[in-house]
């Protein structure tokens, strides 16, 4: 009974498997609320999670589906009875399909095959210049071969004169009987060297086109990602696949088909010849292949898996150097440069290490193989002059097999040089494929579009519940319901991590709620094109707005491209930009610097005020805009808001009271819920009491002096991490 019970159990866990990432959140949510009581059934999925946790860390679906088998029979044995036992089955059901996709990740994450019907797709388009080239390479390994033939001819009518004394050159056969097979081997090599143009030309031709297509894609399905995927990964490691990655499989993409392809043909076609010149000497010669043959195969599993590692690493140290190089700001006001070269240092060592490994199986590999081939000469010239002494072999054969076993030599040792780069090619391709077939979950261009003259900015959320994906079990806003009216101004205020930052990203649609629903005058967000969305209903203004490091100009144009000049002054006027811009030697043709850097904090935001004015929002949303901002600035960057603001629904999130005046509505928020709401007066009745929530971030007590223990040494307090992997700056 038990057993019966258990793979039933077991047959709905594993035929739920795959239909798990289709299972919504939610609904786990919701069963795991309709069994919650179980706490029996809870038990024991807690421990299924961790087995499973740990099969999936073990990357095993057999494991996790024996031990489900195992403790769903534990649970009808401690008698939770039909009811119960059906609960948990539905829940370990549920559990399960989520826990296939962790296993499922972790396996397609371990097992990153290269994706050979993707590299199809890429080569399709440029089918006829590949064939072109293979062809070409083809004939150049064809004529390589007919060339130690030629010359074993050329050799064997030298070999005719070789002790004969020519009285008379001129008057003598030699040049008759050596023109011939001479001028053969001329037309040969002529032909070898235009063949060599054509395909090293070609192949040179599809190779970078692929690299540009390959990199376009990879890119265009980087930024179509959900934010989500930009908090879990780092700027570096990206940069990385899109350099360094297809840089790797370009490079070995060329040398398999330059090369590679060639190597084979002369492979082949060498030990043919080598078989027509002297079947003896060639049997002996190839006997050994098979073993070289299981040696180049397991080593290069081997060697696979060390290039996997070390490209992971460098990618790493990229990140590193990335994300230093892009924040050097902070990084030099924190007095961190030794630190960074420190880390620097310690992950380019390691990458390095890693590396060094690899080249020591390469070097490993070469060097056999080196030794193999230089054995296969000796034995070729010591069989040959046994053949030699008994007249079953030529001088011109003999000759002729040296070279023919000389370009089969060729070929093994250049094989033995592309496994290396093939191997790198090839991990460095399923990288970039990875990252190819990502699919974001908001599609960017999909949904309706508001008519104009229905589009009047109301924006509701009703009952919206949401955790970042990044961390699910952290629910940031709790069945929050707001209403921004048409033309209104609402303030959120509230203590940091209050959730008021996530209320603007989720207007944004950077992220979708968990439950509930946002709408836009009566659409659900949901419905709606995020792009539109973002490019002609929204404006929005962060607290540090980050400019491209292009003229002012463009910077603004970058609010809405199509926009003429005369629109973009106006904006600037608008934002209270233009003076201080005409000011400048160059106007608006001034460059900003990287990120915007030769501006003042004050004129950035002014600047991205204008460029968010520039499509005319119906909304607009201002996080923070002014508290990075010294009084100064901020009375001027104040004027431009105010100004903006004007006719536009406007969701403003505030740290300052002077933000928040002339607000129509304050909204106090606290763990992710509104624990008040009103006009300024009114809210300033009730006890003053978003004054006390404002004021404590604004006038924060000033603390006494406190000495602080340095530890030289290097204790783990000073220990840091970001949230992403950066690498811990100390050691250990
Ligand atoms: N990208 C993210 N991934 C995971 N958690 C996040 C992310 N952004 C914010 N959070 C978390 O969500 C909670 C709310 O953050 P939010 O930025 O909305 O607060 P806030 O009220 O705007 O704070 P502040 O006033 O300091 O800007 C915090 O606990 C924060 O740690």
């Amino acid at each position: 009974m038990i057993r019966l019970l258990a793979t039933n159990c077991n047959r709905h866990l594993t035929q739920q498997l795959p239909k798990f990432q289709q299972v919504p959140q939610t609904q786990l949510n919701g069963i795991r609320d309709f069994s919650g009581h179980l706490k029996n059934a809870n038990k024991l999925l807690r421990v299924v999670e961790q087995q499973a946790s740990r099969a999936a860390e073990t990357g095993g679906k057999r494991i996790l589906n024996t031990r489900l088998i195992l403790l769903s029979g534990c649970g009808v044995t401690l008698g939770l009875g039909t009811r119960t036992y059906l609960a948990f089955a539905r829940q370990a059901q549920c559990e399960s399909n989520r826990l296939a996709g962790v296993i499922q990740k972790t396996l397609q994450q371990e097992d990153n095959k290269f994706d050979w019907r993707r590299f199809w797709s890429y080569l399709e388009p440029h089918l006829w210049e590949l064939l072109g080239a293979i062809a070409a390479a083809l004939i150049v390994a064809f004529i390589n071969i007919r060339i130690p033939n030629l010359l074993g001819d050329l050799v064997n009518t030298l070999a005719r004169y070789a002790n004969t004394y020519v009285k008379d050159p001129l008057h003598n056969s030699f040049f008759s009987d050596v023109r011939r097979p001479a001028s053969n081997l001329l037309s040969l090599y002529f032909l070898q060297s235009g063949f060599t143009f054509v395909y090293i030309y070609l192949l040179s031709r599809v190779g970078e086109r692929i690299a540009a297509k390959l990199r376009q894609d990879l890119f265009k399905q980087i930024i179509l990602q959900d934010i989500s995927f930009f908090d879990a990964n780092r700027t570096g490691e990206l940069v990385n696949r899109l350099t360094a990655d297809v840089q790797d499989f370009k490079a070995c993409f060329k040398q398999f088909f330059s090369q590679g392809l060639r190597s084979m043909a002369q492979l082949v076609g060498g030990g043919v010849s080598l078989f027509l010149i002297s079947p003896h000497m060639a049997a002996i010669a190839l006997a050994a292949v098979p073993v070289v043959v299981a040696f180049m195969s397991y080593l290069g599993r081997k060697l696979r898996n060390l290039s996997k590692d070390a490209q992971a690493q460098s990618e790493r140290a990229t990140a590193v150097c990335e994300e230093a190089l892009s924040n050097i700001r902070t990084v030099r006001s924190s007095a961190c440069e030794y630190s960074e070269m420190e880390l620097f240092k310690r992950e380019t060592n390691e990458a390095a290490r890693l590396a060094q490994d690899l080249g020591y199986g390469i070097a490993i590999f070469q060097g056999l193989t080196n030794f193999f081939l230089n054995g296969l000469v000796l034995t070729t010239l010591f069989m040959g002059g046994h053949l030699m002494s008994t007249e079953s072999l030529s001088p011109g054969a003999l000759m002729a097999f040296l070279v023919a076993s000389q370009g089969v030599q060729r070929s093994l040792a250049q094989g033995s040089i592309l496994l290396g780069t093939m191997i790198r090619g090839m991990t460095a391709g399923s990288r970039v494929f990875e990252y190819l077939q990502l699919q974001p979950k908001v599609e960017l261009l999909r949904g309706y579009e508001i008519p104009p003259k229905h589009l009047n900015g109301e924006i509701r959320f009703e009952n919206v519940s949401f955790a970042y994906p990044s961390r699910p079990d952290h629910v940031v806003l709790k069945d929050f319901n707001l209403i921004l009216r048409p033309g209104q101004t609402v303030a959120l205020v509230g203590a940091s991590g209050s959730g008021k930052s996530t209320v603007a990203a989720l207007v944004e649609r950077f992220y979708e709620p968990t439950s509930g629903n946002i709408k836009l005058d009566g659409y659900k967000l949901s419905d709606i094109g995020p792009y539109w969305l973002r490019g002609n209903v929204l404006g929005f203004i962060e607290q540090q707005p980050i400019l491209f490091a292009t003229t002012i100009l463009e910077n603004i144009r970058y609010g809405r491209p199509a926009a003429k000049n005369e629109e973009i002054y106006a904006a600037a006027k608008l934002s209270q930009s233009h003076d201080f811009v005409s000011a400048l030697p160059d106007g608006y043709d001034t460059n900003v610097g990287e990120r915007g850097t030769q501006l003042s904090g004050g004129q950035r935001q002014r600047i991205a005020i204008a460029r968010a004015l520039l499509k005319n929002p119906k909304i607009l949303i201002l996080d923070e805009a002014t508290s990075a901002l010294d009084a100064t600035s901020e009375a001027e960057v104040q004027k431009a808001l105010d100004t903006a603001v004007l006719n536009r629904t406007t969701l403003v999130i505030a740290h300052r009271l002077s933000t928040i005046r002339n607000a129509d509505l304050i909204v106090v928020m606290e763990h992710g819920r509104i624990v008040e709401s009103g006009k300024h007066e009114e809210l300033m009745a009730k006890r003053g009491l978003y004054y006390d929530l404002v004021r404590q971030q604004e006038r924060q007590p000033v603390q006494e002096p406190q000495e602080i223990e340095t530890n030289t040494a290097g204790g783990d307090e000073s220990n840091f991490s970001t949230t992403t992997d950066r690498p811990n700056m100390q050691q250990g």
